[in-house]
């Protein structure tokens, strides 16, 4: 009888499309640069010990996916010896031959067929092989290669030296695979997942960490489901993220935390939505995913700082301990502070230790203890903290916070000033800055979809509910900034640009009160219409007129602008004020406007008259 773990993996199967998995193993060997692999060519990997099938191999199908496994330890493969579960060499990839639906046996034995046959000619070689079965488009195979640490490891066992061979080996690899599965323990998985993050720059390829509460040889296991959602992510998706999935989630890595030892559902990333869900369909929710937005290569910086480190507030510390964490050579705290980033502001000996210790050079992060929400500054409490030259971190894990704290204390070419800078922006999402601090760069087309993941929003009709909410207002704020980049941000979104804000005003208004003349050329040929009358009943005409804008004002008239009756009914007397201070500029520009200077104010005079023109 099936179990119910093999249900699930059908089904997730069935919900793309049917890919199969093909198996490779190696074993605790990276190839050299030297020995980099191109498609179509095989290396023999002379050195490694214990290996089965050492061979690496590239498939120039079309219809395959090439996915890395690096298979570290963690539960996943562990079994037990003498009642406690340790990790045990070799016995992962045998135990997955075993998995029809993690490994395609008679395809396995036809792409080493293929290989064995076309050794010679391969090299140089990149079209389609008539060995090489073709695939339905549906049917796309995703073929991965293990490698196995040796040893293997409990990830409480690991260092950031752990992490600088994985993200080394990624690089190694890099140009032979779509995407890359990292096998891990669940106990630290959250720390490596946020320092990959920043350790490897420009990324462009998925990586997925994941792992099992229970091993995969286990009747009921969480290993299968996990090791298949993430083989088949990895293989068909460019999400250019280190990941973490599990339990039919994908998360960004540097989110995550591990919030429970005892179930399947081990992981939670409590300020950002998941990045996918692997229900019936997998879905990728692409407007949270990340994107380096670079023009340069992938690269790991496997250089961490390792004097660094977490203190948790608790009520009655005392100075000395606080004082005694902070000496030499520690170099990065992060502060684990109460509820919104809050810290006892009658305590000034405690605050004393604080300040002390980052005026000589240590950078100390503000986070909270809370596992959901921000620091902010609305407390007495926090506020104290941002005296005592502590950096906000906004809502990074305690995780993302130190792996970040490492990687940038690392950058050797930094002065204390930038690095501190770096850490307050946000550099591969893992935090959302700031914003009261921060300049918003409302260019950033994300921002309306990071202010919908705040608020839990997934689906596409909140999305724009929640984007014509907030259009108006952001467009508005553009014009006065003139940001046409940001304007266009918004139109490609699919917004409306002539959407009024609360007050009834239209970007075009903004625009003409700041006299861009750009920006209102440019909501011009978008649509913005000269007419339109805000709740005072001000046409963008009339705002150009009192700011004094003369080219904007030609524009408008050229465009067809002309005063409302409202406008029209006030223009008498204001015109009448301004020939009674002298103002002749400001008759000019009312006259440019359209503006009759006979026409009488409220006391019957004209404007003509009072200037004794
Ligand atoms: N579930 C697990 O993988 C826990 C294990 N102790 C580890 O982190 O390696």
């Amino acid at each position: 009888m099936a179990d119910s773990s093999t249900n699930g993996l059908t089904s997730l199967a069935r919900a793309l499309s049917q890919p199969s998995l093909d198996l490779i193993e190696v074993n605790d060997v990276s190839p050299p640069r030297s020995l980099q692999l191109h498609p179509g060519r095989r290396r023999k990997l002379s050195s490694c010990n214990s290996i089965e099938n050492a061979d690496l191999v590239t498939s120039p199908c079309a219809a395959e996916a090439r996915v890395l496994v690096i298979n570290t330890g963690g539960t996943i493969g562990m079994t037990l010896h003498e009642d406690v579960l340790a990790p045990q060499a070799n016995a992962f990839v045998k135990s997955l031959r075993k998995l029809p639906i993690l490994h395609d046996e008679t395809y396995a034995h036809q792409t080493r067929m293929y290989d064995r046959v076309s050794i010679g000619p391969l090299l140089g070689w990149t079209g389609a092989h008539p060995l090489f079965p073709l695939l339905s488009k549906q049917n796309k195979r995703i073929v991965y290669t293990i490698l196995e640490y040796n040893p293997l490891l409990d990830s409480s066992n690991m260092t950031t030296d752990d992490w600088g061979r994985f993200g080394k080996d990624i690089e190694r690899n890099y140009e032979s695979y779509d995407g890359f599965v990292i096998l891990h323990g669940t106990d630290t998985m959250a720390y490596t997942a946020s320092a990959l993050s920043f350790m490897c720059e420009h990324l462009g390829k998925p990586i997925i960490l994941t792992g099992s509460q229970v091993p995969i040889y286990e009747m009921r296991n969480d290993g299968r489901d996990n090791l298949l959602g993430a083989l088949l992510i990895a293989g068909q998706f460019v999400i250019p993220e280190v990941c973490l999935y599990f339990y039919n989630k994908l998360y960004r890595g540097n989110r995550v935390t591990k919030v429970d030892a005892g179930s399947f559902n081990a992981f939670s990333s409590p300020n950002l939505a998941p990045l996918a869900t692997a229900e019936v369909d997998i879905t990728i929710n692409w407007d949270t995913v990340w994107r380096a937005n670079t023009t340069a290569k992938f690269q790991v910086k496997t250089e961490l700082n390792r004097n660094v480190g977490l203190l948790r507030l608790f009520p009655g510390i005392t100075a000395s301990t606080v004082k005694a964490f902070l000496q030499p050579p520690m170099e990065g705290v992060v502060l684990e502070t109460y509820g919104s980033g809050n810290a006892p502001d009658n305590r000034p000996d405690l605050l004393e230790q604080l300040k002390k210790a980052t005026d000589a050079g240590v950078i100390i992060i503000n986070c909270t203890q809370c596992l959901r929400g921000s620091v902010s500054t609305s407390y007495a409490t926090g506020k104290v903290l941002i005296e005592a030259g502590l950096i906000a971190g906004g809502d990074m894990t305690p995780e993302a916070a130190l792996s970040k704290l490492s990687y940038v204390l690392a950058k050797k070419e930094l002065a204390l000033e930038a690095k501190k800078k770096m850490m307050a922006e946000n550099l591969r999402g893992e935090m959302i800055a700031d914003l009261a601090g921060a300049k918003l760069c409302l260019s950033d087309s994300r921002f309306i979809q990071v202010i919908a993941k705040s608020l839990s929003v997934s689906c596409k009709e909140e999305l724009e509910a929640i984007r014509d909410a907030l259009t108006p207002t952001l467009a508005c704020a553009a014009a006065k900034i003139g940001d046409i980049e940001a304007l266009k941000a918004l139109k490609e979104m699919g917004s409306n640009l002539c959407l009024v804000d609360y007050d009834g005003r239209t970007p075009l208004h903004v625009a003409a009160c700041e006299g861009h003349l750009k920006m209102v050329q440019y909501l011009l040929s978008h649509g913005a219409s000269v007419h339109t009358k805000d709740r005072y009943g001000d046409t963008p005409l009339c705002n150009a007129v009192r700011f004094r804008h003369k080219e904007v004002v030609k524009l408008l008239r050229k465009t067809g602008a002309h005063f409302s009756r409202h406008e029209l009914d006030e223009a008498g007397t204001e015109m009448c004020s301004l020939a009674a201070n002298g103002d002749l500029d400001g008759l000019e520009i009312w006259s440019l406007a359209g503006a009759d200077l006979n026409q009488p104010g409220y006391d019957g005079q004209t404007a003509i008259q009072l200037v004794g023109l």
